[in-house]
């Protein structure tokens, strides 16, 4: 499968902000666990993924992107990146995680707590992104390339090999479900996060 984008400059944006702004509990419980279910069956999927990363991917779209096997990214003018300190917010642990089995605890340390958006680039050089091309269709090729080594590999040992490899992260959010969610309804009532947000969202209006 392969995760790509069909707008011309933006991967994906991350998560609906306005979604924590001033939020209705009973909303904001359904929105995080839908997110919650969506990165398992993601992270987990019993089939190859790549993303084609064709634009900005902040966020909550870096770890879509960072979920899939393989990451090729249009390049150089897009940014991507776990940019959540930057909104004055956290990210929970199992973002967090999914960074550091991408590019490791000290570089994933430095990037989530500097909440830097990386240029194609950069992320090439940390490990972020597997490769970089010029255009989106020489990327959507290189992905599909990707995921055709797959013909030759035996599904069942594709699945188990990735299970082992995940399943740390997987069975920290299987298993703490309700207190990841009970932290981000009570987090994001804090009136610190929703000054932080209420700042963030009016710095992205032109
Ligand atoms: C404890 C829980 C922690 C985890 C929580 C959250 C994780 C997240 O994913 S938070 C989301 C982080 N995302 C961002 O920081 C992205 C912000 N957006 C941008 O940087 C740019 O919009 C982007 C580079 C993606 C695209 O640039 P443009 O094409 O120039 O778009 P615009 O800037 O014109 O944006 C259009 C319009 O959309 C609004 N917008 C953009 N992103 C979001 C978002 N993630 N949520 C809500 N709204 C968003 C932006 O404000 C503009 O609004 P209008 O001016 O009203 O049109």
């Amino acid at each position: 499968m392969i995760l790509t984008s069909g707008l011309q400059k933006v991967f994906c944006a991350g998560l609906d902000i306005t979604e924590f702004y001033n939020p209705n509990p009973d909303r904001l419980s359904k929105f995080w666990t839908t997110l919650q279910d969506t990165w398992l069956s993601l992270y987990t999927t019993s089939f190859p993924t790549v993303s084609v990363i064709n634009g900005h991917s902040p966020a909550g779209g870096c770890l879509f992107a960072m979920s899939c096997d393989y990451r090729v990214m249009v390049g150089p003018n897009y940014t991507i990146g776990l940019n959540e300190t930057k909104l004055g917010i956290v990210a929970p642990k199992w973002f967090q995680d999914t960074m550091v089995a991408v590019i490791g605890q000290r570089k994933a340390e430095v990037s989530l707590t500097t909440g830097k958006m990386y240029t194609t680039d950069e992320a090439l050089q940390i490990g972020l992104i597997d490769e970089s091309l010029p255009d989106a269709n020489s990327a959507l090729k290189k992905g599909t390339q990707f995921l055709n080594n797959f013909q030759k590999i035996s599904p069942w040992a594709y699945k188990m090999t990735k299970d082992i490899s995940r399943q740390p992260t997987v069975q920290w959010l299987i298993d703490n479900k309700q207190k990841d969610l009970d932290f981000v309804i009570k987090y994001m009532q804090s009136p610190t996060v929703q000054k932080n947000l209420e700042l963030y969202l009016q710095s992205l209006k032109k």
